[in-house]
């Protein structure tokens, strides 16, 4: 099939043959005239504590943000979800130039970068290690990032990025809400899907913001400084760091707008 061999060809991230079954893989496509209004879909409600926020540390695919989930300190609940889940880290995927970048497109459409917020089920399951290997485990909000205006709450990030410019380095960064990087707009989407890197796990209900965050082009710049590479290897920019879209196959999208 072909998604196999675009899989295939993509070197970063492995091909679903080694995933059985790979009938809910992520990113997709988002059409928008073929998503379906569930008017029984609540409000998302984020409650995030700023002090949770440990580090920023650099893992070679992007750069992580990692909050303390020793507690139910900084939770998102409603939406699609069934329980409440625990905000564990936040990273980007974005592309060499403006044209690509984001995982999920919108109506074929990509954007210059996206968010992933991801969170685990703590009522279920006991470590997020385990949530990652169960199909309601996790949540990630995805929100898309469009050029445009500078964005404040993105810049102290970026401001931090220097320092950890090459794999495997990391910083402290101990307060930062990431609620000022998610639109007000309350409209998204969810459906089905995985993890959009290794193990590719099925185990994520994704919720997709509307509405796109904008940041100005020194912010995503910022972003291609960034090295796949450790300190004293051949330099590789960190850039192109998102998956090929995957076939919808039997899943439908719903909005929780009309
Ligand atoms: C030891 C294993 C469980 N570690 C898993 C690793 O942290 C990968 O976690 C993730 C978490 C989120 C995503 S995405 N881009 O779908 O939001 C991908 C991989
Ligand atoms: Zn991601």
């Amino acid at each position: 099939c072909s998604y196999r061999l675009r899989n295939a060809l993509h070197p970063l991230w492995q091909s679903p043959l080694s995933i059985p079954g790979g009938s809910r893989q992520s990113p997709i496509n988002i059409q928008w005239r073929d998503s379906i209004y569930d008017p029984f879909l609540k409000p998302l409600k984020i409650c995030y504590d700023p002090t949770t926020c440990l580090h920023i540390w650099n893992n070679g695919y992007s750069f992580l943000v990692e909050f303390d989930d020793s507690t139910d300190k900084s939770i998102i609940v409603g939406g699609p979800l069934e329980n409440q889940y625990r905000l564990k880290q936040f990273h980007f995927h974005w592309g060499a130039i403006n044209e690509w970048g984001s995982e999920h497109t919108v109506d074929s459409k990509f954007y210059p970068a996206e968010l992933h917020l991801v969170h685990w089920n703590a009522v279920v399951y006991p470590t997020f290690e385990e949530a990652v290997m169960e199909g309601n485990g996790l949540a990630v909000i995805g929100v898309f990032l469009k050029l445009g205006a500078h964005h404040e709450g993105l810049q102290t990030l970026v401001d931090a990025l220097p320092a950890v410019k090459h794999k495997d380095t990391v910083i402290e960064f101990d307060v930062f809400d990431p609620s000022c990087l998610i639109p007000s707009c309350p409209d998204y989407w969810t459906y089905a899907g995985s993890l959009t890197t290794p193990p590719l796990t099925e185990s994520v209900t994704w919720i997709i913001k509307k509405k796109p965050i904008e940041v100005d082009e020194n912010q995503l710049e910022a972003f291609r400084m960034l090295l796949f590479t450790s300190d004293g290897e051949e330099e590789k920019r960190m850039v192109d760091n998102f998956r090929p879209l995957q076939p919808l196959m039997n899943r439908t999208v719903r909005s929780s707008f009309q």
